[in-house]
């Protein structure tokens, strides 16, 4: 993740588990001092006191604010969750670390409530306000709107969002809070997360590059490669049809595209492999036309007039139909016997 060129590293919550401390402290100990490394915590001192004895340079502290969260989880009313976040950003921020805020459940939190708990946060010393949808029902429209209210209170400090995947809305959603003034954004690789995953990194750095203009600081040519580690460290795919990192984001099988992709690659990629690490797939198929499959065959040491080139597509096209996968070798066997023919 240094490499990769994140901002801060959000190594995990290290009053969870000895395991989970150990993991933290060993991440901050190794690139703590060219990256933030930040630790997740309860409202609650023994685990704000667990968490800074990992030698994070930062606490990530957070408490639920919505109104189903208070009646049925924490038991708690607005004023004693206040009374919370007011103390416990103190307690926190007297022992000298940056201190990040997220209401949780920001997203169903009565609107005047939440922006009183930022002004709260705030008084007490809150360097950053992250605004989480913690089970991802926001759309992009009500983001902006949201986080603009939220910058308009937070007094010049950092704003970020954190946004979930229920709705497939994501990465859509952070960049919205992105162009209503957030220039923080929590991510994870792939996309991991609880239920239906966390905003991508991938996505979200190429959103924000390619559609948004804005500046990055994110190596994104490495993005594939990270992608393919974390996939082997979880032991959880990538999903062939993956925005960004997936096997098939550049693959192209419809004749018409692979043509266009021929001539100028610009006409069917709005970025290039090379830009985030990954690579162009020209695959065959009964989608397959007449100048991918010849530049295919040129590939593999065959010149053929066109007429012979449309025996071979016919062939590819009905292996496929037969529900083969065919491959460049199949293609070039299969022009071999053609020119054996001739
Ligand atoms: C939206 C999010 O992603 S929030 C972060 C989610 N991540 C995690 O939960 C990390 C892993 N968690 C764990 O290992 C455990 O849940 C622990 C160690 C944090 C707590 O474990 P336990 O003491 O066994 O409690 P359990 O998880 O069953 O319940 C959570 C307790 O924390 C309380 N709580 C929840 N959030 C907060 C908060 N932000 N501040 C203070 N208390 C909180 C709950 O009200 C409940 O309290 P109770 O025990 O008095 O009823
Ligand atoms: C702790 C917060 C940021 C969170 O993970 C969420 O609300 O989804």
């Amino acid at each position: 993740m240094r490499d990769l060129g994140v901002d801060v590293i959000e190594a995990g919550f290290p009053s969870s588990s000895t395991a989970e401390f150990e993991a933290t402290k060993k991440i901050n100990n190794l690139v703590g001092k060219d990256v933030e490394v930040t630790g997740l915590s309860r409202m609650v001192k023994e685990d704000i006191d667990r968490t800074l004895e990992s030698g994070v340079e930062s606490i990530h502290l957070f408490i639920a604010t919505s109104d189903i969260h208070l009646k049925y989880k924490l038991k708690m009313t607005r004023e004693q969750v206040e009374d919370r976040i007011y103390t416990m950003i103190k307690y926190a921020k007297d022992r000298g670390v940056t201190v990040e805020f997220s209401p949780e459940d920001a997203t169903r939190t009565d609107r005047e409530f939440l922006l009183h708990a930022v002004r709260t946060a705030i008084s007490a010393g809150a360097d950053r306000i992250n605004i989480p949808d913690t089970v991802g029902v926001m759309d992009p429209f009500r983001m902006r709107e949201l986080i603009s209210d939220v910058v308009a209170v937070s007094k010049g400090r950092i704003v970020s969002v954190h946004c979930h995947n229920d709705f497939g809305l994501a990465t859509a959603n952070s960049v919205a809070g992105v162009v209503a003034g957030a220039s923080q954004v929590h991510v994870t690789v792939n996309g991991i997360g609880e239920r239906a995953g966390n905003a991508s990194l991938e996505e979200v750095v190429m959103a924000l590059k390619k559609l948004g203009g804005f500046e990055v600081n994110v190596k994104t040519w490495m993005l594939y490669d990270t992608s393919r580690m974390l996939s082997e460290m979880t032991g959880m795919p990538v999903p062939f049809f993956k925005p960004i990192v997936g096997d098939n984001a550049f693959g192209h099988e419809a004749g018409i595209h692979v043509h266009g992709v021929l001539e100028n690659p610009e006409t069917y990629e709005p970025m290039t492999p090379e830009e985030v690490g990954n690579f162009r797939r020209i695959a065959l198929g009964k989608h397959s036309g007449i100048h991918g499959l010849k530049t295919m065959l040129r590939e593999g040491g065959i010149e053929l007039p066109d007429d012979k080139v449309r025996i071979v597509l016919e062939r590819v096209k009905e292996m496929a139909g037969e529900g083969k996968r065919v491959t460049p070798q199949d293609a070039v066997k299969v022009a071999k016997e053609v020119m054996g023919s001739r």
